[in-house]
Order: C-alpha cells, then structure tokens, then sequence
C-alpha cells in the first residue's frame, strides 16, 4: 500500500463490513485483536478494498495478548488481500518486530509503524521524536494521542507538519472530544491515513466520525485526493 495519499481506512473488527465501507473507503483496518477468529475471517476475504492488519496488543490499548500475537499478523501479511499491517514502535525495536518487518516487507507489504498515548498529548518536542522514531522504522509512522485541549491539537498540526514538510510520511489523530476535528484537518497538514468505523457505535478509538462523514468532511476541506478526480 502507498501512503502518497491520503487513505482512508474503515476500521473495523469484522471483514463482512467490507460491502458496505466501499463507497467511502480506499482500505479495510482489520483489528484482529477485536475480532472473533481473525486469521479465518482474512483467509476467506474476498472483498475489494485492501487490507491493513493490525493486532494490537494489550500494552498498546488493544486486547492481543502477546501470546501468538506477532506470529498471527506474520500469517496476515502473506496473504495478497494485506498491503500493509500496523505494528506498535516499541514492538519495532525488538528483534521479533524487525524480523516481522523484514518478513512483510519481502512480501510487499508496508509497514505502519505506530505510536499511542491514551492519556494526554506529550509535548512538541517529543511529538516530533515520536515521529521521527516511529518513520524510522515503518513506511508510515503512525501517532495517536489524546487531546486534552485545543492547544494540544495544535502541537500535534504543528508536529505533523514540520515532518511531513521535511519529506517524511506521517499519520496523525488526536483522539478523545477536544482531539475529534483532527481527524478532518490533519490531512491538510500532511496525515496520509484516517481511521473511521462504518457504524459510530463500532468506533475503535475516542472521538471517530463515522466513515461517511470523516470521508465527507476531508473531501470537503480539500485534502483529499479523491475530491481532485
Ligand atoms: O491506531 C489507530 C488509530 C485509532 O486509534 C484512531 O484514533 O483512529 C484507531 C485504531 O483502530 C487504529 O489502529
């Protein structure tokens, strides 16, 4: 999958919400660690879109537990419906997260390398070294913080930004109420992927627009590649 445009992922824990994510989606985000029989469900996908595995891990605010974790998602990433899976930064520096992506990548699959603060939105500085870390290690580097307040939504367009604008591939959201318009405007600012459930009561984070909307508001702000055709 390429991230030299903005890719909007419908995220989801059930692959037979494919049909109706089509309309608005250029990707399925698959969270295996919410779904029941995840590597069944992806070997039967026949959908359109393309995937983008993640299995996210206790630790990292998801519900995997690190048992078989790493090895379902290197089972993921052989099969030609996954372009792309999201693996945590932290897992990235260990040497089973390196190998991971070394396996992915020889299949022609990307990586996404990402980042989570569930709690606040640390501060510029650190957003950018978050950044840096996370585009070091992954095709995309991936941050999602919480917004506590506007300010914080601020640091993080600043963020993403200054790193976009050095040539750097980026995404970016700032979860929670004060952080949901982020998710429209990070685009302008260089994000190259949004997260939205097909259903808002399906959201996979704080603050998601549902996926028609998120894809209205970006087309309608101009950031998105498929305003432009
Ligand atoms: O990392 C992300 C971003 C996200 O947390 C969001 O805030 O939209 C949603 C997750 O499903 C995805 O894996």
């Amino acid at each position: 999958m390429n991230f030299d445009t903005f890719v909007l992922a419908a995220a989801t824990a059930s692959l037979d919400d494919e049909p109706a994510a089509r309309e608005h989606a250029d990707a399925i985000e698959f969270r295996m660690d919410l779904a029941a029989d995840p590597l069944p469900q992806l070997h039967e996908y026949d959908g359109e879109l393309p995937v983008i595995a993640t299995n996210r891990a206790e630790w990292e605010g998801g519900e995997a537990s690190e048992a078989g974790r790493l090895d379902a998602l290197a089972e993921a990433a052989q099969l030609s419906s996954v372009e792309a899976i999201d693996v945590e930064l932290q897992t990235l520096e260990t040497p089973e997260g390196v190998a991971l992506a070394e396996n992915a990548r020889a299949a022609d699959v990307s990586i996404i390398a990402s980042v989570h603060d569930f709690d606040r939105t640390p501060s510029s500085a650190d957003l950018r070294k978050l950044l840096r870390r996370a585009t070091d290690h992954g095709d995309i580097g991936k941050l999602a913080v919480t917004a506590q307040k506007p300010r914080d939504v601020l640091d993080l367009l600043g963020a993403t930004q200054t790193l976009s604008a050095t040539g750097s591939t980026v995404a970016t959201m700032a979860m929670g109420e004060a952080g949901r318009h982020s998710r429209a405007v990070a685009p302008l600012y260089g994000s190259r992927i949004g997260y939205a459930p097909v259903d808002p009561a399906d959201a996979t984070a704080p603050g998601q627009y549902d996926l028609a909307t998120l894809r209205r508001l970006v087309g309608e702000l101009g950031s998105d590649a498929r305003s432009t055709v």
